[in-house]
């Protein structure tokens, strides 16, 4: 390579790595840390065979990112640096032979950690009282966050025994894996009401390093500690002459009270590391957090300070990382599916690829704008990961490796299986089929119809509905209740007890809730949580389907779109039909009384301001469980008016039509009926 190339390359090379930062930082990376990686090491390497080329400003100087303009910035004691790192053994090796050379020694013990994959903060105490916490940032300063990290419940506020009086102590923060799902699960249930309501869904956390990066950020305390974040202390970074070792010094921490997982060990040369690696390659995946790798640190502090720092690493500490769990495959072609309320999804068939374990031959592209953000071309390569889901995901094209030829995606304009121009509203993402026709879709409502949130016919499978579908025997699923034995004969290897299990599933299913069943119907917009609300607030079909667009819309959490979409729903000819097959089949049509006891007398109630006993959500529920009913909005109709803390143009307007005003205590009073 003459100058002049590698001038062009290292140019290159640091305009992709900082858009590749920017993306990684959102959480939404364009390619592997591998193959990051790779880059930067190569990056790395011209720089050092052209030294005239190495700026202060390259990606390969800088550590993490900025700190940002919303918290105050705070120059760190010592740098906080980042990790050089490794994919391979021999670089393992170099590393410990460079050390045993430049300190002129034959042996060199270590500690091998897990590398946590979360955000770095270090923690400051003042005579054993947390008084700093400040995030790694550009690694010079980084943002003062002290408010959100004491919400933590593993950073201790107070150290336990006897500690220096300035204390420096550096840790990963991070979320777990089951916090993470537990958050995404939350965020899909207040989508949901979102959704109903007609406002913007959230998107769900991309994983949870990037999940707890942007939870530490968060500006209200209260929002970090929802989040349920922890953190694994891993290194003292202030002066302690006590402590001669890392391992000291990880017995100290814990013995001030800091989280330090038991998976740290001492060992005693680089063959010994070598063995700690692939230990914990697999069975890390048991652990409650993500781990990307192994962090591999001298074990003698005095090492430590002989052998420093470069601009960007610790010289005495290496990570080892484990190939990420991501692969590189063709992209064949793809599928469009249609699902139950029409909306189109396109599905990329690759070329099968193993990723972690399994063989990967299909990943979800969710709709038009995904393949418009990659970019996507016909015959492109494609990588692929895998995260939480169970359906892999593209994460990128590899650009460089399109063939000039290549034609970019053109999303389809007409359903694929009836061929129906497809709809897509403004603003919305996904096309639509409208075809009530449509086969895929009839299967989709059934297959919603039967599943275990709704009606809970586990006897009846996709292939099963196909079949029925084809000889005409259902057209939806009102007509599985006039299904007979000898119907069920002609279907293909059905036999007898296949036949009895299935018609007892059938028939079981008329015992399934009402608020089940308002789920079952398959309502647009219209969700579990949602169906219990409709169901508590109108309790027989014919209330709900005599409510006016306004009285739905008014329910706690409903709102106008679901209002929307009840009222087409009862309006539809379609629909009333297969009601009536509903019906007629004896589906429970009524909310069933037992749990509702009638301590309010059917009295209304509008909460408003802030609780200290009850969430609004537990009162609300409180009241409709004893039988009142919840308003949003005061007029002369609502019979009492609970307000808490700070309650505001409500309170006032009550007050102006002479509503009966309780307090929190009241309510608590007339529901325990003291
Ligand atoms: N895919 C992409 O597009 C993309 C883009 C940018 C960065 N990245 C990835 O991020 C890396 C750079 O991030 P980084 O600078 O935070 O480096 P890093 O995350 O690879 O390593 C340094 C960090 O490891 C953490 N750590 C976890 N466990 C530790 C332990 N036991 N002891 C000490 N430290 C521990 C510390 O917080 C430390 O700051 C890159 O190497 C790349 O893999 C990927
Ligand atoms: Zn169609």
């Amino acid at each position: 390579m003459t100058f002049k190339e590698a001038e062009k390359r290292v140019e290159e090379l640091s305009k992709l790595l900082n858009k590749l930062d920017i993306k990684y930082r959102e959480g939404t990376p364009d390619i592997s840390d591998q193959e990051y990686d790779d880059l930067m090491n190569e990056l790395i390497l011209l720089e050092k065979n052209h030294t005239s080329l190495l700026k202060v400003t390259s990606p390969s100087q800088r550590v993490g990112g900025e700190p940002s303009k919303n918290f105050e910035n705070v120059a760190h004691n010592l740098p906080m640096l980042s990790l050089s790192n490794t994919y391979d053994k021999e670089d393992l090796i170099d590393f410990n032979d460079r050390i045993k050379k430049d300190l002129t020694i034959d042996e060199v013990e270590y500690v091998c950690e897990l590398k946590y994959d979360g955000v770095a903060l270090s923690l400051t105490y003042e005579n054993g009282i947390l008084v700093r916490a400040v995030t790694r940032g550009d690694g010079v300063k980084g943002d003062d966050i002290t408010r959100n990290a004491r919400t933590i419940k593993s950073i201790p506020l107070q150290i336990l025994g006897d500690c220096p009086p300035i204390l420096e102590v550096r840790g990963e923060v991070f979320m777990s894996k089951t916090s993470f799902e537990k958050n995404n699960i939350k965020i899909s249930e207040e989508n949901e009401i979102r959704r109903s309501k007609g406002n913007k869904e959230q998107p769900l956390l991309a994983n949870p390093r990037n999940a707890a990066a942007g939870a530490l950020k968060q500006l209200d305390p209260k929002k970090v500690s929802e989040k349920q974040l922890d953190m694994y202390a891993y290194q003292i970074a202030s002066e302690d002459e006590k402590i001669t070792s890392h391992f000291e010094g990880l017995e100290a921490l814990k013995n001030w009270g800091f989280n330090i997982p038991d998976t740290f060990e001492v060992r005693s040369d680089i063959d010994e590391v070598w063995d700690y690696i692939n230990q914990w390659s697999e069975k890390r995946k048991d652990l409650p957090l993500e781990t990307d790798g192994v962090v591999i640190k001298v074990n003698k502090m005095e090492l430590h300070n002989k052998l420093g720092n470069t601009a960007k690493s610790p010289r005495w500490a290496i990570a080892y990382k484990y190939k990420a769990e991501a692969a590189k495959t063709p992209l064949l072609s793809i599928t469009y599916q249609v699902g139950r309320t029409g909306a189109i999804t396109p599905v990329a068939n690759l070329a099968p690829v193993q990723l972690a374990g399994t063989t990967v031959r299909r990943a979800s592209l969710h709709n038009a704008n995904e393949i418009e953000r990659l970019d996507l071309h016909y015959e492109d390569i494609v990588y692929v990961e895998k995260g939480g889901e169970i359906i892999p995901k593209i994460t990128g094209v590899d650009k460089l490796a399109r063939k000039e030829s290549a034609k970019k995606v053109e999303y389809i304009s007409h359903c694929p299986s009836c061929n129906s121009e497809l709809e897509r509203k403004e603003g919305e993402a996904q096309h639509y089929c409208r075809n009530w026709e449509c086969i895929p879709q009839i299967k989709g409502r059934i297959q919603h119809f039967v599943s275990r949130k709704a009606m809970n016919i586990d006897s009846l499978g996709g292939e099963t509905i196909d079949q029925l579908i084809k000889i005409g025997l259902i057209k939806d699923a009102g007509d599985l209740y006039s299904l007979k034995p000898e119907d069920l004969n002609q279907l293909d290897r059905f036999g007898d007890k296949s036949i009895s299990k299935l018609l007892a599933g059938i028939e079981e299913s008329k015992n399934i809730p009402y608020e089940q069943v308002i789920f079952a119907l398959g309502i647009r917009s219209v969700g579990s949580t949602i169906s219990e609300k409709l169901a508590e607030a109108f309790t027989t079909i014919d209330a709900l389907a005599d409510a006016s667009e306004e009285e739905i819309a008014e329910l706690y959490d409903v709102g106008g779109t679901v209002a929307v979409e009840v009222k087409k729903f009862f309006n539809s000819e379609l629909q009333l039909f297969f009601l009536e097959k509903l019906k007629n089949a004896g589906i429970k049509f009524e909310l069933e009384k037992q749990d509702v006891k009638d301590t309010l007398d059917g009295k209304s109630f509008v909460c408003t301001g802030k609780f200290s006993i009850y969430s609004r959500n537990e009162m609300h529920a409180e009241i409709k469980k004893n039988g009142g009913s919840v308003k949003t909005s005061i007029t002369k109709n609502v019979d009492y008016l609970v307000a808490g803390e700070k309650a505001g143009s409500k309170l006032k307007k009550a007050t102006e039509l002479g509503i009966t005003i309780l307090t929190e205590d009241d309510f608590a009073k007339m529901i325990t009926n003291e």
